[in-house]
């Protein structure tokens, strides 16, 4: 039986089934300074999303405003359709985990994941077998049968925020929010719990907005990553799309390696710094874009056709291969490419590439 059936079945106190998200053209001013410019965004029930940007991009913010920690400048926030203005937080029945949201230090992990049921009002706090039930039942799904008597200070970094994200599951929240919850973990340990992460919401089913500024982690935990930048959504799409079809050159450099030249197009044929680059996009007229590329999608090609063609200012081995930064014309463009560990140049040599896979971003 995975939990929300369980817990479904379970009437004793106020339930939280998951619920869509709308957002509509929601906007946050602090003083003279944006941090959401109208952002708009539909989650469904069930959905797990992950808010991926820079510092300072609004992710925060913006799951704040979901929380009702914040209140938005203007825009509206809806769950399951309905208006959230005036719904104080203590009613909205969400889950949170917190990079910095420590444990009750001085509570055991049992009375840590049991605090939001008992602090509950008398007519909707289950009774005490119930909250013991539930209790055991969230240490097992998150693996830590057995440490129910622990104090978090003898805990790992890792077992921690498991118990943090029990105990925000104990309330059986209509919504979770992750605000970097594995931030401050080794990278092992965080690969391990993004693992988990996913089991647990494909078993329990919440509607989850999971922030990080890890692209590795989103790429990896979430059904749909909405990519913001400087209080913007840029794009919102699965994996595949942010990484395959990326809506602006900011999700392609934000989105894995790549290297993004300035180029003009005359007539079809991709200029680079003014010389054609053997590539070619389908459009008559002449248009300044930026070509994007990434390293590890390049082959080396004679010097005397048409390429791109660069001066090598550094090497570095890189993983299987060896990575090439290159200073492309002029103006000094960098760019960096990835080519066979046999194929090193010496510092200064001119190298002539054409990119495989490539994308133009119309200026
Ligand atoms: N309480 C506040 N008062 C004034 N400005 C704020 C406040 N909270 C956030 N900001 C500003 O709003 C912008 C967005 O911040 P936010 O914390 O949402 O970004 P973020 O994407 O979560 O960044 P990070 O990854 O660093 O946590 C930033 O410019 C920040 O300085």
């Amino acid at each position: 039986m995975n939990a929300m059936t369980e817990f479904a079945d379970d009437q004793s106190i106020a339930l939280g089934a998951p619920v869509g998200v709308t957002i509509e053209n929601v906007a946050k001013d602090f003083g003279d300074s944006p941090a959401l410019h109208g952002v708009s965004l539909d989650v469904h029930a069930g959905e797990l999303v992950a808010l991926l940007g820079p510092s300072g991009s609004g992710k925060t913010t913006l799951l704040r405003i979901l929380a009702g920690l914040e209140a938005p400048s203007s825009g509206r926030v809806l769950f399951g359709g309905e208006d959230t203005l005036g719904l104080p937080v203590q009613d909205r029945n969400i889950g949170f985990v917190f990079q910095h949201y420590a444990l009750f230090r001085h509570m055991t992990v049992f009375d840590n994941i049991a605090f939001g049921l008992t602090v509950r009002r008398r007519r909707d706090r289950p009774a005490s077998a119930e909250i013991r039930r539930r209790v055991l039942h969230l240490l097992d799904l998150v693996q830590l049968s057995g440490f129910e008597k622990r104090y978090p200070a003898q805990l790992s970094g890792g077992q921690r925020q498991r118990v943090a994200l029990a105990r925000a599951l104990a309330i059986e929240p209509r919504l979770l929010l992750l605000d970097e919850p594995f931030g401050a973990l080794d990278a092992q340990v965080r690969r391990d719990l993004r693992r988990w992460l996913r089991e647990i919401h494909d078993r329990t089913g919440h509607t989850t907005f999971f922030v990080t500024h890890d692209q590795e982690e989103a790429l990896e935990l979430a059904d749909r990553i909405v990519v913001m930048s400087k209080g913007r959504i840029e794009q919102v799409g699965s994996a595949d799309d942010i990484y395959d079809r990326p809506a602006s050159p900011f999700v392609f450099s934000f989105i894995g390696e790549s290297s993004l030249l300035p180029v003009e197009i005359t007539d079809g044929t991709v200029l680079v710094d003014g010389a054609p680059s053997g590539l070619s996009f389908g459009e008559t007229g002449t248009r300044p874009a930026t070509l994007g590329f990434r390293p590890h999608d390049v082959t080396l090609v004679s010097d005397d056709g048409p390429a791109i063609r660069g001066r090598v200012v550094a090497e570095r081995r890189h993983g299987a291969r060896r990575r090439l930064e290159l200073q492309v014309g002029p103006k000094q463009l960098r760019a960096e490419i990835d080519v066979e560990v046999e194929a090193s140049r010496a510092i200064g040599s001119l190298v002539a590439f054409q990119p495989e896979r490539w994308r133009i971003f119309p200026a």
